[in-house]
């Protein structure tokens, strides 16, 4: 069955997005992370905390295969670091799979993360000014990954309604 996924860097508006376009579209959603938490029962903050990263990337890449070959049609939203483990980008052109990167500027991710970080474990302990040169080495480092996506949409300047009506136009 049809999965649709969005991707793109932590604060693209993954969640938020897909959330919204489930209304509209009629199709389920399920965020990776909060099924990831479900699963084993801790939060995204801890399972960093008592298992390490390597652990969690173990985790994301079951859940997210687990998801894909679900019989439903679903709306799944990644993990910003999810297409970049584990060769989970190669999942990501299998021929019920739309992929969407959501792609978003520095600054926007930084304004948007900068008050919102405190779930996001791989930024939370770090300043203003070493947020800004982490997200842009980061979104460097990553952005082969997110260009895999069959489809992008800008997200810059967009209300949470505009990005969804460019996705279902994309999907359309
Ligand atoms: N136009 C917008 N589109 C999406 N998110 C927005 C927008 N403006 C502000 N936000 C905020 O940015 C944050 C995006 O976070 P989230 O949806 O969790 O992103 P992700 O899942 O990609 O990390 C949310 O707090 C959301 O309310
Ligand atoms: O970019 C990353 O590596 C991560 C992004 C997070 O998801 P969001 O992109 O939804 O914040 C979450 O999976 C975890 O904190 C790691
Ligand atoms: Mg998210």
């Amino acid at each position: 069955m049809r999965k649709i996924v969005l991707l793109g860097y932590m604060g693209c508006g993954k969640s938020t997005i897909a959330n919204k376009l489930s209304k509209i579209i009629e199709i389920p959603f399920v965020d990776l992370d909060k099924k990831i938490e479900e699963k084993i029962n801790l939060s995204i903050n801890a399972i960093f905390e008592k298992h390490g990263e390597i652990y969690f990337r173990k985790l994301e890449h079951e859940v997210f295969v687990e998801l894909l070959n679900s019989p439903d049609n679903l709306i799944i939203g990644l993990g910003g670091g999810t297409p970049c483990y584990a060769n989970n980008h190669e999942l990501l052109k299998s021929d019920n799979v739309t992929s969407v990167y959501l792609k978003a500027s520095i600054e926007t991710l930084f304004n948007r993360l900068n008050h919102n970080k405190s779930k996001r474990p791989l930024i939370a302990d770090k300043s203003e000014d070493e947020m800004k040169e982490f997200i842009a080495k980061h979104l460097f480092d990553r952005s082969f990954y997110y260009n895999q996506a069959q489809y992008k949409v800008i997200v810059d300047d967009k209300t949470v309604e505009e990005t969804v009506m460019d996705i279902v136009e994309v999907l359309a």
